[in-house]
């Protein structure tokens, strides 16, 4: 999948502004939702549902990715995951993403092409493309992304919808990507615990469990970005509502718990806090019939905030960029 076409060492400020647009839309293939892609000053995108789903969210090196840790590639990856992940936890379809680059000039143009094909191929996962974006001098890399969606005539899973009674369930991984980061910051070796390391290079969100939850009837619906905890309090907070989690009902894979035994960490405190596995956590009416792969892990109830078996969790509370 990985290709390049830049010189060898060659840095975007060598290539110029415009070279470099040029080389990163060549390599985005445009899907039927894109009605006018890049190339304008701005591009057209179907809204066949007569609503658009909007989202964005920013990465910046050294908070959200280390270029000695992560491929450009990887780069790509994570930063589409995480905004179309975003348009999943709506119940929505992703149609298109919006990106802007803040590049330092001597970024190597190879790290530039490596990010557009991560998020090309994470695009392409889900039937989305590059639309757009931007491209700028910056002294950090940052990538902005804005993710387009589409609901096809269902109404939006908010975060308020969760009533007291209903069960609570996840569908995908939590904790992989707060293992994988440990691993890396340990400097522990990446080739017993490649598993999680590439959880956080890559994340893998459960992309079509956004719009089956809404399928089912889900009350309320989120991607976990930065901890079970934190996300579902989200939940409880629009809702007005107590979330009461059950820890039997979290299991630790024994890899993760052997690590968390090597970095001196409670493994619990990854599922519970670790965010960026982009997992869909929903709430549904008591009786609804879920499919295999989500796990009811507790239940709604009257009151205010979230605890585990009716306890608040001692632990950090997941993750504040500002803490
Ligand atoms: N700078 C901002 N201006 C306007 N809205 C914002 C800003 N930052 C965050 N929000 C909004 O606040 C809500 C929560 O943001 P965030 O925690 O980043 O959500 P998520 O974890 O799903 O990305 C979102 O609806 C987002 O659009
Ligand atoms: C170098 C590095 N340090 C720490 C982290 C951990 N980390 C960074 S941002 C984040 C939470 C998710 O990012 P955020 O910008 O809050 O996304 P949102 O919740 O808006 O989707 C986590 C767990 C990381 N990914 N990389
Ligand atoms: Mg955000
Ligand atoms: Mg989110
Ligand atoms: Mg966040």
């Amino acid at each position: 999948m990985e290709s390049r076409c830049g010189t060898m060492d060659e840095t975007v400020a060598q290539l110029g502004e415009f070279g470099l647009i040029d080389q990163l839309t060549a390599r985005y293939p445009q899907g039927e939702e894109v009605l006018l892609g890049p190339g304008d000053d701005a591009a057209v995108i179907r809204a066949a549902d007569g609503r658009v789903v909007a989202t964005t969210d920013l990465l910046v090196e050294g908070r959200h990715f280390r270029r000695d840790w992560s491929s450009a590639y990887d780069v790509g990856r994570k930063a589409a995951a995480q905004n179309l992940a975003d348009v999943a936890a709506m119940g929505a379809h992703p149609t298109a993403l919006l990106v802007g680059l803040a590049a330092p000039p001597d970024l190597p143009v190879d790290w530039a092409l490596g990010l557009a094909e991560g998020l090309r191929d994470e695009c392409r996962r889900v039937g989305a493309s590059v639309a757009g974006g931007d491209v700028v001098r910056g002294d950090a890399v940052t990538i902005a992304v804005t993710a387009l969606g589409d609901l096809r005539g269902r109404p939006a899973v908010t975060r308020a919808g969760a009533r007291p009674g209903d069960l609570v369930a996840v569908c995908g991984r939590l904790g992989y990507s707060a293992a994988g980061l440990a691993v890396l910051e340990h400097g522990l070796p990446e080739t017993e615990y490649g598993a999680y390391v590439a959880a956080h290079r890559r994340p893998d969100p459960p992309y079509a469990a956004g719009p089956a939850a809404a399928g089912l009837g889900a009350t309320a619906l989120i991607d976990v970005s930065d901890g079970l905890l934190q996300d579902l309090g989200h939940v409880a907070h629009a809702s007005g509502v107590a979330i009461v989690l059950d820890r039997a009902a979290l299991a630790v894979p024994d890899a993760m718990a052997r690590l968390a035994a090597e970095c001196a960490t409670d493994p619990l405190e990854w599922v519970l806090t670790g965010g960026e596995d982009h997992a869909m956590a929903a709430t549904f009416p008591a009786g609804t019939a879920l499919p295999a792969d989500w796990r009811v892990i507790g239940r709604v109830a009257a009151g205010e905030g979230v605890t585990v078996d009716g306890r608040p969790w001692a632990g950090s509370g997941g993750w504040n960029h500002f803490a």
